[in-house]
């Protein structure tokens, strides 16, 4: 496939060079960046539609402002492929998502065009604040821009910083990228009230929109007297809810046209002594590429695809995903107990709900993106006698902590929290890895907590966890397909606290927590070539932990290795204080833990991650072998 020619784009290194551009030469430039973008993720796979819906915009803004002395900020940051392309790593954008490559998302470690860090949603409006009130205090001139898009405005996060923008009055540009999507179609009030504000009426002319601002920016004595007039036009103009927060609104207008986009950031750029403001502009998410916008999801998050037709590259058929198995084995629960119900904070297709909500689309939620109001309703729910399944990916659940904490745990009730994506997730980097839900709920009393070793034992696990009506639950389990054992119709209840064991040995015994389990099968075959007879457990529960299991393991081996696809301070640490407490640990037992490194594990392949994390099979087999002092237990091979 031949590159698109670039002609404009190939003279810019940086946005410098956009900006002794004409407003035609801009229009040929969005237009070349567009076919690059499509023609770079063809080949890297990632997130297309958001990146498409934003071009013209990401033309304008460093055309108008002088990034990246202005700061400029992307929400959630998967829409930033564009920004990368024009601020020096057009030469490195083939590496997106790849080990050693770009990030995904915005990075501040990659580029001074990234002041901040990105991928969870929402934060930019908060970042970007905090930059402009830094600027003032050391009495600095510069602009900060937020973009933020509708999906992410969903988020309360977003709401406190506006509420706090609005009071400290800062200068500080918030443009709302409106494509009336999220991942899925939005969902909420906002998303149509948003909608009300662009069907109210055509985009403003630029005629009105020159005048209304001009009017806005008054001289300081007759501000007063407009605030009347700002009110009642922003009942025409229905900008109240941002203007009621301290912002003034500015749009819809359209975010494709260069024409009416550059005027109106020149003119934001030029009338600076003045409060927050919000430019809300409309765009189409997966713009100017036809099988992104006939997509429903807009190629919102692609593999790698074939530029003409469109059509992405498919695995080869393998196991049903984790994520499918999840969705028939809360379907089974469902049918059988109409207590159970089901909510996403804005990622239904991820985590499967959709599935779920075609089967019962009055018991599934959809909250947008906000994780904390998740875990809560879900309290409220449960409260009520019903039988809530939180399905919130590892990563995000992280938002929703205090929620976790105080509204679940505190009152034990039987909120249950399906963790999709634990452990490392690949090309999405640390930013999504589902690393740290080990440690912050292994810590929670009452907890019932449990890793799935393989897509049976998650249908196993979600029957549990739909069995227990008395305290909160979590299962965890991994991004991607099974390993291929058999999936029951529907999973039975295990018993709450009990392991198991697949394979008797003397001398080593490898205690595994979740999906590495498959490795530390293969660590025994390998081991066991070498004359070292290994057991092979599952523990299942890292609280209640199987202290039986883990004590006859304990006393009965030479050496006890704990597995886990997650952060120190987890489900090894649980073993080694039972351990300590029950006096086992002086009485020569020689153990290792093995988790995640102290570090945050980069974009990269899962298998490479993993490698880099030191838990494949030839790691356990190093740690086994240097527990016991043998000599050939040097640095693994990579697996
Ligand atoms: C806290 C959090 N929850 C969920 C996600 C997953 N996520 C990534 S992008 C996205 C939708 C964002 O919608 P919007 O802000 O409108 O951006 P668009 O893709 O439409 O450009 C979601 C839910 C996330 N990144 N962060
Ligand atoms: C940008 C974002 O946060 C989501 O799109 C995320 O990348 C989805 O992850 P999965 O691809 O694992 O569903
Ligand atoms: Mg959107």
């Amino acid at each position: 496939m031949t590159r698109p020619a670039t002609p404009l784009l190939d003279r810019v290194r940086t946005p410098a060079d956009l900006r002794n551009l004409s407003a035609a030469q801009l229009r040929q430039l969005a237009d070349e960046l567009r076919a690059e973008t499509i023609d770079v993720v063809s080949q890297t796979g990632g997130h297309l539609g958001a990146s498409l819906g934003v071009v013209e915009l990401t033309v304008a803004i460093h055309a108008v402002f002088d990034t990246p002395r202005d700061r400029l900020i992307w929400d959630v940051g998967h829409q930033a492929y564009p920004h990368k392309i024009l601020t020096g790593r057009r030469d490195r954008i083939r590496t997106l998502r790849q080990g050693g490559g770009l990030s995904g998302f915005t990075r501040r470690s990659e580029s001074e065009y990234d002041p901040f860090g990105a991928a969870h949603s929402s934060t930019s409006i908060s970042a970007g604040l905090g930059m402009a009130v830094a600027r003032d205090l050391k009495g600095e001139d510069r602009h900060v821009v937020c973009v933020i898009g509708d999906g992410a405005m969903s988020a309360g996060m977003a709401y406190e910083a506006m509420n706090n923008a609005g009071a400290i009055r800062a200068k500080l540009i918030v443009i709302l990228n409106d494509n009336d999507m999220s991942i899925a179609p939005p969902v909420g009030a906002m998303s149509a009230y948003l909608s009300r504000l662009i069907s109210s009426r055509p985009f403003l002319s630029m005629r009105d929109l020159m005048a209304r601002l001009a009017r806005r920016f008054p001289a300081p004595l007759e501000r007063a007297a407009k605030r009347a007039d700002e009110y009642a036009r922003g009942l025409l103009t229905g900008g109240t809810l941002f203007e009621e927060l301290g912002f003034y609104y500015v749009g819809p207008v359209d975010g494709h046209d260069l024409d009416h986009l550059l005027p109106v950031l020149r003119n934001l750029r030029e009338a600076d002594e003045y409060g927050p403001v919000l430019l809300h502009v409309v765009t189409q998410k997966g713009k100017g590429y036809p099988p992104a916008e006939q997509s429903a999801d807009k190629y919102h998050g692609v593999a790698k695809f074939n530029v003409i037709t469109g059509e992405q590259a498919k695995a080869p058929p393998g196991p049903p995903s984790y994520t499918k198995v999840f969705a028939d084995a809360l379907i089974a629960e469902a049918e059988a107990d109409e207590r159970i119900v089901a909510i996403t904070a804005a990622m239904p297709s991820g985590t499967g709900l959709d599935l779920f909500a075609k089967r019962f689309p009055k018991r599934t939620f959809d909250v947008g993106i906000a994780e904390q109001h998740a875990v809560t309703f879900a309290a409220g729910m449960a409260t009520e006698g019903m039988k809530p399944f939180c399905a919130i990916y590892s990563t995000f659940l992280q938002r929703a902590y205090d929620q976790v904490v105080h509204d679940v745990a505190l009152q034990s009730l039987p909120v249950r929290f399906a963790m999709d994506r634990a452990g490392l997730v690949g090309a999405d980097g640390a930013t999504h890895a589902g690393a740290y839900d080990i440690a912050y709920l292994g810590c929670l009393p009452g907890m019932v907590l449990m890793a799935a070793a393989d897509e049976a034992e998650l249908a196993h696990m979600v029957a549990t966890a739909a069995a227990i009506d008395d305290r909160p639950s979590a299962f965890r389990y991994p991004r991607g397909e099974g390993v291929g054992v058999p999936v029951p119709a529907r999973g039975s209840v295990l018993e709450i606290g009990k392991g198991r064991v697949l394979r008797e040995g003397t001398a080593i015994a490898l205690l595994s927590y979740g999906a590495r389990l498959a490795e530390c099968l293969k660590a025994a075959e390998e081991l066991a070539a070498r004359g070292l007879s290994c057991t092979v457990a599952d523990a299942r529960f890292a609280k209640p932990l199987d202290a039986a299991l883990v004590e006859r393991l304990a006393r009965e081996h030479e050496v006890l290795i704990t597995i886990e696809e997650g952060a120190m301070l987890g489900f090894g640490a649980i073993v080694l204080q039972h351990l300590a407490a029950r006096g086992l640990l002086d009485q020569g037992l020689k153990i290792r833990t093995l988790c995640l490194p102290d570090r945050f594990i980069d974009h990269d392949s899962p298998r490479k991650q993993y490698d880099e994390a030191g838990l494949n099979a030839p790691h356990i087999v190093a740690a086994a072998l240097g527990a016991l002092g043998r000599a050939e237990a040097a640095r693994p091979a990579r697996a």
